[in-house]
């Protein structure tokens, strides 16, 4: 099986930031997302951004934002992936000067696939746990076995994962990518750089 790639998201700090890189993450995630207790200003995410060595992939973490909003972050901030995490339609998420991903939140009845090929400009389909009323970062894992074995898109599995249950999401789903954000925190938007290093190792391992 090919490697599985990280993303940390939700970096609020320039150090958890130079962690995650070191450990050997492949993207780290920025909320520009107000209503978030990981939302990082413009300044925040100017300073993670320019303090990371080079081959670590920034995103973007949208939730039904104006395309103005987008664009005046993109003016000023070297973004190399925008993550939309809201109800965004294909036509919202295309036309902005980066690529990007799509957050599915998934539940019972739901059929994957055909919503991955509504995004057909999407770089990569991310899978997250559908609980009502709350977009994302819920810390809550979904049922694994009701994600198709094949999708037209790089997968990107995310939802309450953590060093206890990597493992065994990556041999149930076989993504392309995980993403964590809860499980390797020690407050919201507060990484831990232990909990940073065993997720990546257990991720490098599976
Ligand atoms: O982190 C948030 O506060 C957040 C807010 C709105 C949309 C998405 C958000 N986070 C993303 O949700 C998934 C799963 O997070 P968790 O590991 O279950 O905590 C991940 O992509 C977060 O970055």
């Amino acid at each position: 099986m090919a490697a599985v790639r990280s993303k940390i998201c939700g970096i609020t700090r320039v150090e958890d930031a130079l962690v995650a890189a070191e450990a050997g993450a492949d993207a780290i995630g920025l909320v520009f997302y107000p209503q978030s207790p990981r939302a990082v200003t413009l300044q925040q995410a100017q300073a993670i951004v320019s303090a990371l060595p080079p081959f670590v992939t920034t995103v973007g973490l949208f939730v039904n934002a104006s395309r103005c909003d987008i664009g005046e972050i993109l003016d000023v901030l070297p973004l190399d992936l925008l993550q939309f995490h809201g109800d965004e339609t294909p036509a919202d998420c295309d036309g902005h000067r980066r690529p990007y991903i799509k957050a599915l939140r998934v539940r019972p009845g739901e059929d994957v696939a055909a919503r991955c090929l509504e995004y057909r400009n999407a770089s990569g389909i991310l899978l997250d746990t559908y609980v009502p009323g709350v977009p994302g970062g819920t810390g809550e894992a979904f049922d694994w076995s009701l994600v198709p074995r094949v999708l037209p898109k790089p997968v990107i599995l995310a939802g309450g994962l953590t060093v206890r249950n990597v493992r065994s999401a990556i041999a149930q789903v076989a993504p392309y990518a995980v993403d964590v954000s809860g499980g390797v925190e020690v407050g919201k938007g507060v990484k831990d750089a232990e909990k940073i290093r065993a997720f990546i190792r257990e991720v490098q391992s599976a």
